[in-house]
């Protein structure tokens, strides 16, 4: 069940839980909250294309799952007056799937392309001259009758976003004007957000309860909107239906989440670290085996987080727990048992 809260993105959720996400989704830049300077940015830039009547510039959003890449090329959509159309780097298969898409595109249309690190690289090819010159080269026939046509398609925007920006070829890159990592959020900006969640819903909740759940949400809307999601049901069943820190306590703790915010799978990575490979420096693959999970996953979704709230350091030899790691798992430090010898 932790996978879905954590990773799950639309797709993957059931019929009730998309009608949720759909009523949380901010709608508009001034709904959404956090990403300051991302947000100011690209409201300046959207301003400027829509007063100017060109295509805005193609937009790269990166960073972890669940801080609002898709959320953010919605708005951008609505705020351009645009339509958005939704696509993604593994359902591109064939040079054909862009092309039908590009020359369906409306001027000024948006299209979003999730996961644009999974590409495939024909299609990307033929990505590069649509971006650049709102051109595409079909084509038509195969064998020696084969020859390609060049079509010319109305402006418009691509939006990738990624978890992974660092897989991203270079040519690829270099043909988004705008490009914005989106950081995790600070547990007022997340309390915020449950407040908002919470009203809409309907839910009561307090001010120490919307706290309590956005402290420990891994610095995540998606986290702290499924969070307060679980809480609800433990404030029906074991407390008068609103939320207040000790029903937020409650939910949390039945649910694994630790007073740091981390999960299960966050503490089994930092205890696999330190108790099987005394702290490391150990490989990511290495630790991914030994926990039972993918690479690619640790990598994306918990490491990132772990290395900013400083449980874990990446050092050219591997992955090494810290200190705090330690002293979160409650071990004592390689120095400080060392010196007892
Ligand atoms: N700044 C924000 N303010 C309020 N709610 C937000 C914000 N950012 C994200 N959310 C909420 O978190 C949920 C997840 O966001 P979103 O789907 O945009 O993440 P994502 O970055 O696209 O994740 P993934 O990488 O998994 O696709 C959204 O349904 C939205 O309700
Ligand atoms: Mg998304």
């Amino acid at each position: 069940m932790r996978e879905d809260y954590l990773t799950g993105d639309a797709e993957s959720l059931n019929p009730q839980e998309k009608e949720f996400d759909k009523a949380l989704r901010p709608l508009s830049f001034e709904d959404f909250s956090g990403q300051g300077k991302i947000v100011d940015n690209l409201q300046i830039f959207v301003g400027a294309a829509k007063a100017r009547e060109e295509a805005l510039d193609h937009v790269l959003l990166h960073g972890p799952p669940g801080l609002g890449k898709t959320t953010l090329s919605h708005i951008i959509a609505n705020e351009l007056g645009s339509s958005l159309k939704i696509s993604s780097g593994p359902v591109l298969d064939k040079p054909s799937d862009l092309a039908g898409l590009l020359t369906n595109l409306q001027p000024y249309d948006v299209l979003f392309i999730d996961e644009i690190h999974r590409l495939n690289p024909i299609v990307e090819e033929y990505l590069y001259s649509a971006m650049e010159d709102y051109k595409i080269d079909i084509m038509l026939d195969s064998g020696p009758n084969a020859r390609s046509i060049q079509i010319g398609l109305n402006p418009f925007t691509l939006i990738g976003a990624t978890t992974r920006a660092g897989l991203l070829t270079s040519p690829l890159r270099a043909r988004f004007g705008i490009n914005a990592r989106l950081e995790y959020y600070d547990a007022a900006l997340l309390t915020k957000i449950v407040k908002r969640s919470a009203s809409i819903l309907d839910m009561p909740i307090d001010e120490s309860g919307a706290y309590e759940i956005a402290r420990r949400s891994r610095g995540t809307p998606r986290i702290a909107n499924n969070l307060l999601r679980r809480t609800r049901d433990f404030a029906q069943m074991k407390g008068n239906g609103s939320i207040d820190v000790k029903i937020a306590e409650i939910a949390l703790n039945a649910l694994d989440v630790d007073q740091n915010g981390l999960d299960e799978m966050d503490n089994r990575i930092l205890l696999t670290i330190i108790e099987k490979f005394k702290g490391g420096p150990v490989g990511l693959t290495t630790i991914a085996t030994a926990c039972g999970e993918e690479a690619e996953t640790i990598e994306e979704v918990y490491e990132p987080f772990l290395i900013q709230e400083g449980f874990l350091k990446r050092t050219s030899r591997g992955r090494e727990a810290t200190e705090k790691a330690y002293r979160h798992v409650g071990i004592a430090p390689r120095a400080e048992t060392g010196s007892l010898f």
